[in-house]
């Protein structure tokens, strides 16, 4: 897909959610350093799911993390929904961040003091707003926890937290939703509920999912998935989506990943 870069740097392409041009990220200097992301050129387009697969160290959430603003590349530009993260103050990060991108992490995160509800209210709290009662309950019903509002993290599974983080991710309306290895501590049932909520988020709402996982089940309900290899895209299946089996991604993948050796 081709399109135009103004002279501003703006990104001008209506159904791309975010682009990556050539981004670079190096840790440390001369001997130890280490480059985690090498010249990643990527476009996400607006309303699709994408899975960010690769072994171990090749850079998933390295580019996650540059690719939503909490990292900053050490080159290359990214651009989210027509803004340059890369020439914005740490404020401007924040700000887009908090009002334009949605994140939830393997981990849940979720403050364990706080109920459902107030977790879910947090990201409008710090953003000085005050909560809606009824967004919050919105969100919290189409995680299918509307019955959970008063319960704490300790009160609930780890199912039932990771989809109040959900929720939370959610009450902002964020245009990309980005998930580091949202089902990675679930078992499968529940990874399979939080999947199909994404999946819903995605059909149902037209927001952008990117997801890191080492599970080709969770990359299954992906429409695409991008292989890393060594901080490079060592190429990608697109159309994964579903319908294509885990065992057949997991055979691609593998042949991916092998592509460079
Ligand atoms: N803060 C850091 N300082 C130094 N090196 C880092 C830092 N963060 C990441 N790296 C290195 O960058 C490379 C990519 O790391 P990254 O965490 O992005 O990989 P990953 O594919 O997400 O790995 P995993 O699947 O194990 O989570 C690795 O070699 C890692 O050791």
């Amino acid at each position: 897909m081709t399109h135009d870069v103004a002279q501003d740097g703006t990104d001008h392409a209506p159904d791309t959610a975010i682009r990556l041009r050539s981004v670079t990220r190096r840790h440390g200097s001369g001997d130890t350093s280490v480059t985690a992301l090498d010249q990643v050129s990527l476009g996400f387009p607006k309303g699709t799911f994408t899975a960010v697969m690769g072994p171990s160290g090749s850079g998933k959430s390295t580019l996650l993390q540059c690719a939503a603003g909490l990292d900053r590349p050490t080159s290359g530009s990214v651009v989210v929904g027509g803004t340059e993260l890369t020439g914005l103050s740490e404020t401007g990060l924040t700000l887009l961040r908090r009002e334009r991108i949605g994140f939830v992490f393997q981990a849940f995160n979720l403050l364990s003091s706080l109920t459902a509800e107030q977790n879910v209210a947090l990201p409008l709290r710090l953003a000085g707003r005050r909560p809606p009662k009824a967004r919050v309950r919105e969100v919290l019903e189409q995680v299918g926890l509307g019955g959970r509002a008063r319960h704490r993290p300790t009160e609930m599974s780890g199912g039932q937290q990771q989809r109040v983080a959900l929720a939370r991710a959610l009450i902002t309306r964020p245009e990309v939703l980005f998930a580091d290895e949202p089902t990675g501590a679930l078992d499968s049932r529940s990874g399979r509920e939080v999947l199909t909520l994404l999946r819903g988020m995605v059909d149902g709402e037209g927001r952008t999912v990117v997801m890191v996982t080492h599970d080709p089940v969770a990359a299954s309900y992906a429409d695409r998935v991008v292989v890393l290899v060594d901080g490079r895209v060592n190429g990608e299946l697109i159309g994964a989506g579903p319908g294509v089996g885990a065992e057949d991604i997991a055979a691609r993948v593998t042949e991916l990943e092998a592509a460079s050796c």
